[in-house]
């Protein structure tokens, strides 16, 4: 059965600020290489998005202005309201969650629940408001009764999950995830997905897996060459073949996304 899905559309009372606004964003590296020509994308609150594009496109660009890590050329990017500035720094970092590709670089400490308890603990957080935190977030990716064990004796999925899990801790408005599927086998990919679907938070995935984008995100954004080139349904997009071969974008062999039933929010 094919399920015809519409992508939520951003947020429009003047009180309820999007997660994430980008306007005007462009950027060269200092070697003078544009990555970014100008790329506009609102992002309402409990969406979710995933950002394609072929390689080179701009998409860890993009992600890399969304906390501050490299500076805007020109144009602004917003989240929930607040301008990502110097500034604004240490709240965007709390409301930006990213979770990178690789969990080892985001876990260090002797145990799960040090490694989730160091963000909440440098914001401030102590005694029992940091262990309910701490709880609740293991809880939400299903590894509460990993708490005690080094993240190193843990499988790679495991790992993904206490990854996403130091990030849910911050309580964050957004979750930013660096092609959460790779290197998971079907089974832990598929429990990701629920834990993600699961969520009550804002979602931007950078992906390649195409498969698992029209999963999990109702709406997607193909960026290529620096600048948006499609914004809409994932299912419309992925069953469009002109725009697929335009921006190198392949579905797997034999996958039909026409055959694919989406599961509800
Ligand atoms: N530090 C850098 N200095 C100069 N150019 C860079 C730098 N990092 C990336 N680029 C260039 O900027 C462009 C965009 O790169 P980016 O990493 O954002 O693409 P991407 O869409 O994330 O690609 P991929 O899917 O391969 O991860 C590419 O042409 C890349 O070569």
């Amino acid at each position: 059965m094919t399920v015809a899905e519409t992508p939520r559309t951003p947020a429009t009372e003047p009180d309820v600020p999007p997660s994430l606004q980008v306007s005007g964003l462009a950027y060269a590296y200092p070697d003078g290489h544009q990555a970014l020509f100008g790329v506009d994308l609102t992002v309402a609150r409990g969406e979710r998005v995933a950002l394609l594009g072929p390689n080179g496109a701009g998409k860890t660009t993009l992600v890399l202005h969304l906390n501050g890590i490299l500076d805007a050329g020109a144009g602004t990017v917003t989240v929930a309201g607040l301008p990502v500035a110097k500034r604004n720094l240490p709240e965007i970092r709390r409301r930006v969650g990213i979770v990178f590709q690789d969990p080892d670089d985001q876990l260090f400490m002797p145990t799960v629940r040090e490694d989730v308890a160091f963000g909440p603990a440098a914001a401030g957080l102590r005694g029992a408001e940091l262990e309910e935190r701490v709880r609740t977030a293991l809880e939400r990716v299903g590894m509460a009764d990993f708490a005690d064990r080094p993240p190193h004796h843990l499988s790679f999925g495991q790992r993904r999950r206490v990854a996403v899990a130091t990030v849910l801790a911050m309580e964050p408005e957004i979750l930013v995830l660096d092609e959460p599927s790779s290197n998971l086998d079907p089974a832990s990919r598929r429990e990701l997905a629920d834990i993600l679907r699961s969520l009550d938070v804002t979602v931007l995935m950078v992906t390649h897996d195409l498969p698992y984008a029209l999963e999990l995100c109702p709406r997607s954004v193909v960026l290529s060459g620096g600048v948006i080139t499609a914004d809409g349904s994932t299912q419309e997009l992925l069953c469009d073949e002109e725009l697929m071969r335009a921006h190198r974008l392949e579905l797997p062999f034999g996958f039909d996304p026409r055959s694919v039933t989406v599961p509800p929010r």
